[in-house]
């Protein structure tokens, strides 16, 4: 079984929670983070993002794997409420592969210059 497959699942479980297709907030913690909106999805990404910091200030493996979980977990949540999905994601990572994030940087400043001397 892949992390892509357990990826796949959880988001269409997490999809399955949307008020749309009859999430109940009363029995769900997704459906309830739905309910509750843009500002609340957001805020638990940045709670679990510092928690992970955290953990990784204490050098702690176990709680290092169990804040990221969080943290995709939540993610997932907020790409869902924003009409996307871990596929978006990966399809962006795979757009980087074997493009070195200097090399990337370099291009990027280039292009930046090039629209300011045309404007
Ligand atoms: N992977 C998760 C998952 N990870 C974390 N959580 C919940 O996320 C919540 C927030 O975690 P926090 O650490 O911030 O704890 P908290 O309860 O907010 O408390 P504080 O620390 O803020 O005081 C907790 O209640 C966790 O149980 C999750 N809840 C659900 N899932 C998956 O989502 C599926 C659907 O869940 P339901 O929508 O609840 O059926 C489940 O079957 C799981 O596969």
């Amino acid at each position: 079984m892949s992390g892509n497959d357990s990826l796949a699942r959880l988001a269409a479980v997490i999809e399955s929670r949307k008020p749309a297709n009859g999430g109940d907030p009363a029995a769900s913690y997704v459906a309830r983070l739905f309910d509750k909106g843009t500002d609340a999805i957001l805020k638990k990404v940045g709670e679990e993002a510092t928690e992970t910091v955290m953990a990784g200030k204490d050098g702690d493996a176990r709680k290092i794997v169990y804040e990221v979980a969080d943290l995709w977990f939540h993610s997932m949540i907020a790409l869902s409420h924003f009409g996307l999905s871990p596929a978006d994601v990966i399809r962006e990572l795979e757009r980087r592969e074997g493009l070195s994030g200097l090399e990337e940087f370099a291009l990027r400043k280039s292009q930046q210059r090039d629209g300011e001397s045309k404007a």
